[in-house]
């Protein structure tokens, strides 16, 4: 069953996110690049306000567009998963040298920090070669996702037949999976056959498509009629 995450840029918009139903909300400011953070008190109040609710769906917050500098980007993951959220997403580029930085994070992921790196469909010819370092370094998930928000979305950039093979390994690795990169409502008839465990938006929940704006409760409602809601199990 694949899940839908929302990326929230304000508490408002995490309220508004939750009562329309996403299943994951991710913490990030959209006006500071791909994966652009939130300030770090920031974080703390959405958790705060997340822990009032009766029940509430995982948190993940992003880092922001760090350099591959193992020393930057560990600081950044501990300070941003102390903040209480349930997953810290971090970008890697294929410039510098992002195995060096996935292997810094490994005692950090052996410690319990559930991180998911997000790979970017616009910059990586071959991101599946990171995932066996991933998974030996106690990564929680990997995600493709776009750097470049004006260059058209993640179907423009990976055939269906990439991002199946890309799902298929990160499964095999026991990685939780997603997709993301200015998704559009019909690319999501296309994407869920492939089964990623998620599939991310922020583009597709604002008016107009204006990634900057407000989140507009109607489009995120229409998301969310064409990404099925989990049935309620147990
Ligand atoms: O993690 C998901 C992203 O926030 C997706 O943003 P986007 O739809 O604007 O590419």
């Amino acid at each position: 069953m694949t899940r839908l995450l929302a990326s929230v840029a304000s508490l408002e918009e995490l309220t508004l996110a939750a009562r329309g139903g996403a299943d994951i909300l991710d913490l990030k400011d959209p006006k500071a690049g791909a994966l652009g953070a939130w300030p770090l008190d920031s974080i703390i109040s959405a958790v705060n306000m997340a822990h009032r609710w009766s029940a509430r769906p995982p948190l993940s917050a992003t880092v922001g567009d760090l350099p591959m500098d193992s020393a930057i980007v560990s600081q950044r993951v501990v300070q941003t998963w102390a903040c209480g959220v349930d997953y810290v997403k971090i970008g890697l580029l294929p410039s510098g040298d992002p195995a060096a930085c996935v292997a810094a994070l490994a005692p950090e992921a052996q410690r319990g920090t559930r991180i998911v790196a997000v790979l970017f469909a616009d910059l990586w010819t071959d991101a599946n070669r990171l995932l066996p370092d991933l998974a030996q370094a106690g990564f929680a998930g990997a995600m493709l996702d776009t750097a470049g928000k004006g260059t058209g979305g993640l179907l423009r950039h990976k055939t269906r037949d990439k991002l199946a093979r890309f799902l298929s390994q990160a499964r095999g690795f026991g990685l939780l999976t997603g997709l993301a990169g200015s998704l559009r409502l019909d690319d999501i008839p296309t994407l869920l056959p492939l089964a990623p465990d998620y599939l991310g938006f922020r583009t597709a929940l604002c008016a107009d498509g204006n990634r900057g704006g407000a989140l507009d409760s109607a489009a995120l409602a229409a998301v969310r009629d064409a990404v099925p809601e989990q049935p309620l199990t147990g």
